[in-house]
């Protein structure tokens, strides 16, 4: 297929999107069962604007004074793909699989946007409702941050430790641009795609079936280091999900100790076992319902609440979800936050730690959540995080931002926006 052909197909994707409010990754499954002569490269090029037309979708709908799926299309192109009005329809000239060219009128419009300043609600592509969020979270640098969120991720590695080494793992990764991410101290980082390409498939290698490391941004890593969790402790990772942070932890325990994993849905833990195994973990054990959790209470060294959020700090992997996220979906998470804190908090011993994680940017995911949670459960109260951060990461003092905990995000860390509290029983 031409770039024509793929513009159209991503035009289709889109509103397919839109109509059935579906997500990107389910609407361009299905676009390529009903479109079988498209290779992997075209699947891959039509992804690619589907994605970044999402993620930029306020900033088109700005640019075109529209938000049609062409809109949407085309302002990928011109916002992430490097491309001029000119040179867009110079590409599509003549091919008879490409949308109409940028007409008059278009082309009108774009010009004089282009070369205007683009207002902070439409550079911030996030939703209305979003606005005054992203506001309080980041002051007078929101719309810099909502920017950053558009933007096209890395993919991020952790070396397993208890598999080998960073460096040698980077020897084998070397055809492929990673390097040492900045700031967590066993990640290995692939730079963000360019145009129609692709990352590579990491995940078919040797090292990646041997256990040598995991797929995980570099947030993630950087907060299950924050626990500071040392071999032998006794952890309870309380929203296990499919064990990202257990692995980690294990890895950072050097199996010594133990990890318990729960999670509310056992269907999340499923894929646990094997990725448990591929890592050469041998200190994490499943516990499921609230039976199993019993004898924990007032025992364990760590509780980590890995928390169910609203993901505000993953958009730049999944823009479809921002468009899709509502408030009342926001206040749903906020109550199982809490919820959460108050049951987790009875398996923290006398002294132990109790490691609240969100990859949400909102406040009141966030720093809110916890000051409640200390108004009510008096027997807590949060670490130095200054002190905790430069500790663990001399040098980055300015990657961050810290308060009643600490805040990661693209545009200050280049990460997923991550949120970590430490809180120490009394
Ligand atoms: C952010 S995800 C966890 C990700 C995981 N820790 C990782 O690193 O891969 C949040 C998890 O919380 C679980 N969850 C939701 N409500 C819960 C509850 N009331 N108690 C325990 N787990 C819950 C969800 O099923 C989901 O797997």
């Amino acid at each position: 297929m031409r770039m024509g052909g793929r513009l159209a197909a991503a035009m289709e994707v889109l509103a397919d999107i839109e109509t059935r409010q579906r997500p990107a990754a389910e609407a361009l499954r299905d676009w390529g069962r009903t479109h079988r002569f498209a290779g992997g490269s075209d699947r891959a090029a039509i992804g690619n604007i589907v994605y970044d037309a999402l993620r930029h979708k306020r900033s088109s709908g700005w640019l075109f004074a529209s938000d049609t799926p062409r809109a949407l299309a085309f302002g990928a192109l011109l916002l992430e793909w490097g491309k001029t009005p000119e040179t867009i329809n110079a590409l599509l000239d003549g091919d008879k699989f490409a949308p109409p060219l940028l007409s008059e009128s278009e082309l009108q419009t774009l010009h004089e946007r282009l070369a205007a300043n683009m207002p902070n609600e439409a550079r911030a592509n996030c939703p209305d409702w979003c606005i005054p969020l992203l506001q309080s979270s980041y002051g007078k640098d929101w719309a810099e941050e909502g920017a950053a969120l558009a933007s096209r991720p890395p993919l991020d590695l952790r070396t397993n430790l208890l598999k080998g080494k960073r460096d040698t793992l980077l020897t084998e990764l070397l055809a492929t641009q990673a390097a040492k991410t900045e700031i967590a101290p066993h990640g290995i980082r692939i730079p963000p795609i360019e145009g129609s390409g692709r990352h590579p498939n990491v995940q078919t290698g040797k090292a990646f079936a041997t256990g040598r490391f995991e797929v995980q941004d570099e947030g993630s890593q950087i907060v299950a280091e924050l626990t500071v969790v040392r071999p032998g402790m006794q952890v309870l990772d309380y929203c296990a999900g499919a064990g990202g942070k257990s692995l980690t932890l294990s890895a950072m325990m050097d199996n010594q100790g133990q990890i318990f994993a729960h999670d509310a849905l056992p269907a999340r833990l499923a894929p646990i076992a094997e990725r448990i195994k591929r890592a050469g973990s041998r200190n994490i054990q499943i516990a499921a319902g609230a039976s199993g959790l019993g004898p924990l209470e007032n025992r364990m060294d760590l509780v980590l609440v890995d928390a169910p959020c609203t993901g505000s700090g993953t958009w730049r992997r999944r823009p479809d979800t921002k468009w899709r996220l509502t408030r009342q979906q926001l206040d749903a998470r906020l109550a199982d936050q809490a919820g959460i804190l108050d049951i987790a908090a009875n398996y923290v011993k006398s002294g132990g730690l109790l490691a609240y994680v969100t990859c949400s940017i909102f406040p009141d995911e966030n720093e809110n959540q916890i000051k409640a949670f200390l108004a009510r459960t008096p027997d807590f109260h949060p670490e130095d995080h200054a002190a905790l951060w430069s500790q663990h990461f001399p040098g980055h003092e300015n990657r961050v931002r810290i308060g009643t905990g600490i805040s990661l995000s693209p545009a200050r860390s280049g990460t997923d926006g991550f949120y970590f509290c430490a809180l120490r029983r009394n």
